[in-house]
Order: structure tokens, then sequence, then C-alpha cells
């Protein structure tokens, strides 16, 4: 593990890594927040996925987790949304495919298929390292994020129940397979038979028999990609009659930014330590 900066921040320490990932073939770069409570006992970790064009630093320097985590002494895992380097392919005038835009899927196409393994990355590969070289309680994992991580937080939540035990997200992508932001990328990543586009969409693997307790969303009314992308409504329908609990709110004003994630912010890390205990 290369060490890429550690600075002390509410008595903990905020530090950025990387690693030569196996499922990526690619150098990932990933951050990682130790509250002060972990040199006591392993503390639980929450994982945050990040947006499209995003990597591990902009929730890092703007979505202000840190007082709170050191608060509530929960170890953040923000890792990156793609795999990175020269020989990863991209699509370089198009910021909703390639690079910064991995959907957190393990991709089966050519030329993407080698490099952009993100689902395995993300549910496998990393926890397996980060637990390594950090002292984490690994029975107690929750899991967030925002817009295609809101996506990959939940349906990765939805997959793995027995691991996870608390999922909220900011502006996700609920039914990526129909929304005209995603549903590009998950035909070029994963051809064009919808069936296995399903285990990649909230709505869908619900619809499919998946389960998970109960989720918090906020979305900001004034979010340029709610009509087109986001649609937390479709989530809503497909939990109806499922026993799912959903507490949705819907913030007047509020748009898709980092400023809109930080003001909700510390209700979110509340969410997850109430359930990780
Ligand atoms: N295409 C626009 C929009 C992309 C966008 O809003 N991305 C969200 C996630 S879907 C984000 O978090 N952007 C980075 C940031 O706000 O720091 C851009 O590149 O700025």
């Amino acid at each position: 593990m290369k060490v890429l900066s550690q600075n002390t921040a509410f008595g903990g320490m905020q530090g950025v890594f990387s690693h030569e990932s196996q499922a990526c073939q690619s150098e990932m770069t990933f951050a990682v927040y130790v509250p002060p409570k972990a040199i006591i006992e392993p503390c639980p970790v929450v994982w945050y996925l990040s947006g499209l064009t995003c990597t591990h630093a902009n929730v890092m320097e703007k979505g202000e987790y840190r007082r709170m985590a050191s608060e509530l002494g929960l170890i953040i895992v923000c890792p990156d949304t793609s795999p990175r380097g020269n020989d990863v392919p991209d699509e370089l005038t198009n910021w909703q495919m390639g690079k910064g835009a991995g959907f957190y899927l393990d991709a089966t196409e050519k030329p993407w298929a080698d490099h952009y393994q993100m689902y395995t990355y993300i549910t496998e590969e990393l926890p397996d390292f980060v637990r390594q070289h950090f002292r984490m309680d690994m029975d107690r994992q929750g899991i967030f994020g925002h817009s295609m991580g809101g996506h990959g937080a939940m349906t990765i939540a939805l997959k793995n129940p027995e691991r996870f035990k608390s999922c909220s997200a900011f502006a996700p992508i609920v039914q990526p397979s129909t929304a005209e932001w995603s549903a590009p990328a998950l035909e070029k990543y994963l051809g064009p038979d919808r069936a296995t586009w399903r285990q990649y969409d909230a709505c869908a693997l619900i619809e499919d028999g998946a389960r998970f307790p109960e989720f918090l969303i906020d979305q900001g009314k004034a979010d340029s990609f709610l009509d087109d992308g986001l649609r937390p409504w479709l989530f809503e329908q497909a939990i109806e009659g499922t026993g799912i609990g959903l507490t949705l709110r819907m913030h007047e004003r509020y748009d898709h930014s980092y400023y809109f994630i930080s003001t909700f912010m510390d209700d979110h890390l509340t969410w997850h330590a109430e359930r990780l205990g």
C-alpha cells in the first residue's frame, strides 16, 4: 500500500492510499478516515460511494463528514469511481461512461471488461485489503453514496444484506436501466441483453426478490438531474408491499451538489451509527 497523504483531523486520521487492484488491473486510490476511538477498539466501517466524474477526493474535500465520524466513532472509506491509468479505456467526451463512471458493476463487454470490475473491487478486493491495514469491525458495516454512488450503495446493500447493517443515499439513481443518464452506459458495459442489467438496478432487484430492511434517501427538489436520472418515486413504488422501510426526504431548494450532501451528512452518519451499534 502506498501512503499518498495522512493528516490529523478531529483527533483522528484522514489518509489517502493507493494499491494495485487485481480486479481492475489498475492502481486504485482510496481515502480512509479513522476516528480517534479506533485506538481503543475496532470501529464500524461505513463505505461512501461517489457519483459521476468524482474520485475519492470530492467527498473527502467537500462532504464534511469528519467531525461527526470522529464523534460517532465511524471509519469512513471512500473509494474511487472507476479504474484509472493510460491503458484503461475511456470515452473522453462522455462523462457518463468510462473513467469516473464505473457504475459499480462488473463489465462483460469489450473493451471495458478487462478493467471495469468495480462491483468485485468494492465488495471483495477493497474490503479484504483495508481489513489487513486498518483495525475495523467488519461485522458492523454500512454503505452510502451519492447519485451513481447512491445506486452503487443501494444495489450492493440489496445484494449483500448479510454484510451491511445500514444503507442510505443522497440523490441516488434508483432505476439506472431506464434512465437516460445511465442506460447507455449499462448497454456498453453489459451488452444489449437487458436481463443482465437487472442485477445493477435497485428497483429491478426488488422486483426480483432482493430485500434490505430499510433505506434513508435525501433528495433535493432543485436537483437538475431529478427527472432524467434520479426519480426516487420509482423506488417508493418498487418497495410497496415488500416490507422494506424507506425514509425519503425531499428538500426544497437543494440541488445535486456537495452543498446539499454536506448539509445532510450528519443525519446520514447518525442513521448508520444507530444501526451499527
Ligand atoms: N457533468 C457535470 C455534472 C456531474 C455531476 O454533477 N457529478 C456529481 C455526481 S453525479 C458530482 O458529485 N460532481 C462532483 C462534485 O460536485 O464535486 C460535471 O462534470 O460537473
